[in-house]
């Protein structure tokens, strides 16, 4: 006991007497929090130098159970990443890893070094699959480097920021996935500009060259059938004519809590956007929005509903137009580009189809687009 107390007074430069402080007393814990330093997360634009490479622990376990969840919440639902029997016909020991839940886990435990700040995911382009397939169990190392770092003109709070990201085996070292991402990024110091919207330094979106929607090509023509045969007919059947080979996909899938946050959270994405509402409620999109991996799984679930889907080759300019938030449905239509009897894996079952995916919302609004080349089974498998 020391002499103040014993004497009724308390000396409030005591240390010892503010154990005795009612700490969880509103007012006091309101001004305790006020004086408090906030212990931050994240990084911001003015961290990140081109060159710079990141080793993103702690990597993530590839499970059966997230892959499971992952497949049956975006609807991809191809039986070859469920049973045993169809993985074989397929040519796999076991129902593998799908390759949409392999790109969202490497991203997703990139998020706290490269983008758990804040800001949002913009495209990604270069997204390759090296290795043909990859047994539930791996453990993922991943590893990121900066390429590129600029200003952003329109948004002065901001940077933008692309890093190329690769994920391995970490038993073997052997590449799983490799992709270059742009994510606008929160600045330390607000960029100061002219206002006159020219490029703050350099670089830019890749420009649109979508026709506009008057110069529509009269006539949509739709693929008999899910085979590749049924892709290559239709290309010829619009071939030399004002015609596409573009439909939509019947499903839709509206964004819930699973979609919203689980599905994030699951492959370590601690980006705020997908799972804390208080703290998203003063950013651009007003609150929490789904993780562009999940719309753009969910788009492609849609897609390869109506395909013989047998491998992912690759993704090229995929873009996230507008924020999807828990409650907006997202759709797909399809595009198909191209078809080739070529396919990387020697597989006299398949050929390659290109498409450009485009997942939109209850609105008809665009939200990604993307371009994807896929091989797809042939009838006669
Ligand atoms: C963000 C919004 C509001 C900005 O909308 P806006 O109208 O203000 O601007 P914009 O014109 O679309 O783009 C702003 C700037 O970015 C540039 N830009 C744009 N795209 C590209 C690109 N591909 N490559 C290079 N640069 C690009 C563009 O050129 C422009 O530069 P400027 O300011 O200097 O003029 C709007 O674009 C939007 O709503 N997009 C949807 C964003 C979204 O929902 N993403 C997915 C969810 S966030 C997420 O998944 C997070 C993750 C994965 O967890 C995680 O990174 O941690």
């Amino acid at each position: 006991m020391t002499d103040a107390d014993a004497d009724g007074s308390r000396d409030e430069n005591d240390p010892s007497t503010r154990n005795d402080l009612e700490w969880t007393d509103p007012n006091t814990f309101t001004s305790a929090l006020e004086r408090a330093d906030t212990r931050e997360k994240g990084h911001y634009f003015e961290d990140f130098a081109e060159g710079d490479v990141i080793q993103h622990d702690p990597g993530l376990r590839l499970t059966r159970w997230g892959n499971e969840l992952w497949t049956s919440q975006t609807l991809n639902h191809d039986p070859a990443y469920w049973r045993a029997d169809v993985a074989r016909d397929r040519g796999f020991d076991e129902p593998p890893i799908h390759p949409d839940y392999l790109l969202a886990a490497t991203l997703g435990c990139t998020v706290e070094d490269l983008s758990e700040k804040g800001g949002y995911f913009l495209g990604r382009t270069n997204v390759r699959f090296p290795a043909d397939v990859v047994a539930p169990g791996t453990d993922l190392r991943v590893e990121s480097e900066v390429l590129t770092t600029k200003g952003s003109n329109s948004r002065p709070d901001y940077g933008i920021v692309t890093w190329a990201t690769r994920g391995y085996d970490a038993g073997t070292g052997k590449t799983l996935c490799a992709y270059e991402r742009t994510n606008m990024i929160p600045r330390r110091e607000r960029l100061e500009t002219d206002g006159s919207g020219a490029e703050a330094d350099g670089g830019g979106r890749p420009s649109d060259t979508e026709r506009p929607a008057s110069a529509l090509p009269e006539t949509f023509v739709t693929p008999a059938g899910d085979a590749f045969e049924d892709f290559e007919a239709a290309l010829e059947t619009a071939e030399n004519r004002d015609a596409v080979v573009a439909y939509r996909h019947e499903r839709g899938r509206t964004m819930d809590d699973v979609t919203v946050a689980t599905l994030p959270l699951a492959t370590l994405n601690t980006a705020k956007q997908h799972h804390n509402t208080d703290a998203m409620a003063d950013a651009p999109s007003g609150g929490i929005v789904a993780y562009g991996d999940v719309t753009r799984s969910t788009a492609l679930g849609h897609a390869r509903s109506d395909e013989r889907t047998h491998r992912e080759v690759g993704f090229e300019d995929e873009r996230f137009h507008a924020f999807v938030t828990p409650g907006d449905t997202v759709y797909c239509f399809t595009r198909v580009l191209e078809t080739s009897r070529e396919t990387t894996t020697v597989n006299e079952r398949a050929g390659t189809v290109r498409f450009q995916h485009v997942a939109f919302n209850q609105r008809d609004e665009p939200v990604y687009s993307g371009i994807r080349t896929a091989e797809i089974l042939t009838r006669d498998d």
